[in-house]
């Protein structure tokens, strides 16, 4: 037995000699016999994954996964990296090199992985687009830890991959713009999301702020909880409040923190009940699905209602929409038909969504539309206080802690009803001007004096407008007594 051993064992040394010199494709009927031979006798085992699989049309996105898991761990590593460079951002992507052989741990199993590819002869010509070369990963273990291995590390691996993927990956912003014909074409056009904006940037009570977070992060990791409890891995958002309080950003801010992809969805560029429900199928997951102004979009009775030039005075333009070019053309989409996308049956079939509305008029929504379920978190986003400022003068002044004008700005804040938008608006120092912090916190005092101003003049005004009423109201009491006095006067002295 032990001379077989040692024979085995110089076998394969010789074998990993050759390794060295000789083309994997002259190794390998080579390799097969050794591995016949050996098979019951090497306490070792070894997985191949093919980067191309099946008709070899597809990138396996098993090899992919684990490419990105090994990056990471032979940056570490390994002697030999190969520098690729990415698309537009040219960032540079460091991988394992052919040929490099690495070494994880998982559980106090050691793993051993290695790259590898075959070339094909070079006379066969081939319409194939990847016959070139034939990539590999191979994984050697040891046979006592095959169902840890094949049931538990690769799935962490592939996790991994997947996690790592998600990060790096370029997001998308995608928007349903209307088109005459639809074809084959798919429903959403996209750009590439590049915003900003952060929720350390969002100026809003911050135990709020954190509590937004922790329910989007504990959303995030869900899958298994939604599995237990039987529900769609889905969760609605409504977010409300006055034009200019940081609906929008937030949205940018959940899809940031996420690392999660947006789908602006106008509703009044859809055609149909049936065609929401296409767009809805064909969003992906890990994305965030956004109705603006949903008030604006939908009447009470499900049927839409075109958004009123400058309703809200904000004149941007967002409420101009039209159905293109169809005059007298409605769409057809109804408060049912909404209702049934967002929890009928795409809901199962799609995973990890979450679905924010956003309106100025909370009131105005059926109750229908923003119950649980469908809207299970409703976040009001309101004027600008104390804290929120203190995050918008770290943003853009760069006032991190505190200035002597802060508390003069505090009790006017306290007085006043001022959005986040107009502080930021005041607070920015004006280009090529050379302002220096102090004038622009003057700026906004100045500005919240004038709010304050205003809003005094305001209440005045409406308490007049009641004493009128109210007078009025005497003086018609009065006018009626007298009246009904006389009218019995005269009627006694008829008598
Ligand atoms: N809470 C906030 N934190 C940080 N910046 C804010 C906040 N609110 C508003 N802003 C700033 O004001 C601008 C307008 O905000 P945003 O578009 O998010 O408001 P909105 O609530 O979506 O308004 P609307 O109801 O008109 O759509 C943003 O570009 C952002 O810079
Ligand atoms: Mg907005």
């Amino acid at each position: 037995m032990t001379q077989v051993g040692s024979s085995i064992a110089g076998l394969l040394f010789a074998y990993k000699m050759l390794e060295n010199f000789l083309p994997y494709e002259i190794l390998r009927p080579i390799r097969r016999k050794i591995h016949k031979l050996t098979a019951s006798f090497d306490p070792y085992l070894e997985i191949t994954i093919p980067e191309y699989q099946g008709d070899g049309f597809k990138r396996s996105s098993a090899y992919a996964s684990i490419e990105r898991y090994l990056n990471i761990i032979s940056t570490k590593q390994a002697q030999c990296l190969q520098a690729n460079i990415t698309g537009k951002t040219k960032k540079v992507v460091l991988t394992m090199a052919e040929g490099e052989e690495i070494t994880d741990e998982y559980k106090g199993i050691k793993l051993w992985w290695k790259s590898d590819k075959i070339t094909p002869n070079k006379q066969i010509i081939s319409m194939h687009p990847h016959e070139d070369e034939k990539k590999y990963f191979t994984l050697t273990f040891h046979k006592r830890y095959r169902e840890t291995v094949t049931e538990q590390y690769l799935k962490h691996v592939l996790d991994e991959g997947k996690a790592i993927e998600a990060k790096e990956r370029q997001r998308k912003l995608y928007t349903n713009i209307k088109r005459r014909s639809w074809g084959t074409q798919s429903l959403w056009s996209h750009v590439v999301f590049e915003h900003p904006a952060s929720f350390d940037t969002m100026a809003m009570d911050p135990l709020k702020k954190q509590e937004i977070m922790d329910d989007l992060m504990t959303f995030a990791k869900g899958k298994d909880y939604y599995a237990k409890i039987g529900k769609a891995w889905k969760r609605g958002y409504l977010l409300y409040g006055p034009p200019g309080t940081g609906k929008s950003t937030m949205i940018a801010a959940m899809a940031n923190l996420l690392n999660y992809d947006i789908y602006d969805l106008e509703l009044t560029s859809v055609k149909d009940n049936t065609q929401l429900r296409k767009l809805l199928i064909e969003t992906s997951g890990k994305s965030i699905i956004v109705i603006e102004d949903i008030d604006c979009s939908l009447d009470l009775t499900g049927q839409r209602k075109k958004k009123k030039e400058n309703e809200d005075g904000d004149g941007d333009g967002d409420n101009k929409i039209k159905i293109d070019g169809e005059k007298n053309e409605r769409s057809q989409v109804t408060l049912s038909g909404l209702l049934n996308s967002i929890d009928g049956l795409w809901s199962a079939c799609g995973n990890e969504r979450i679905i924010v509305f956003t309106t100025n008029h909370v009131e105005k929504l059926d109750a229908a539309l923003i119950r649980s379920g469908r809207m299970d978190k409703h976040i009001e986003l309101s004027y600008c206080g104390f804290e929120a400022f203190k995050v918008l003068a770290n943003n853009y002044l760069n006032i991190d802690s505190h200035h002597d004008l802060f508390e003069k700005i505090r009790g006017l804040l306290e007085e006043t009803k001022i959005t986040p938008a107009d502080v930021a608006e005041n607070l920015m120092p004006k280009s090529g001007t050379g302002e220096d912090k102090e004038s622009c916190l003057l700026r906004l005092i100045e500005a919240l004096e004038d709010v304050k101003k205003k809003e005094i003049e305001k209440k005045l005004k409406a308490e007049q407008l009641l004493n009128k009423k109210k007078l009025r109201k005497k003086l018609n009491k009065i006018i009626d007594v007298v009246g009904r006095n006389s009218l019995t006067k005269t009627r006694l002295h008829s008598n």
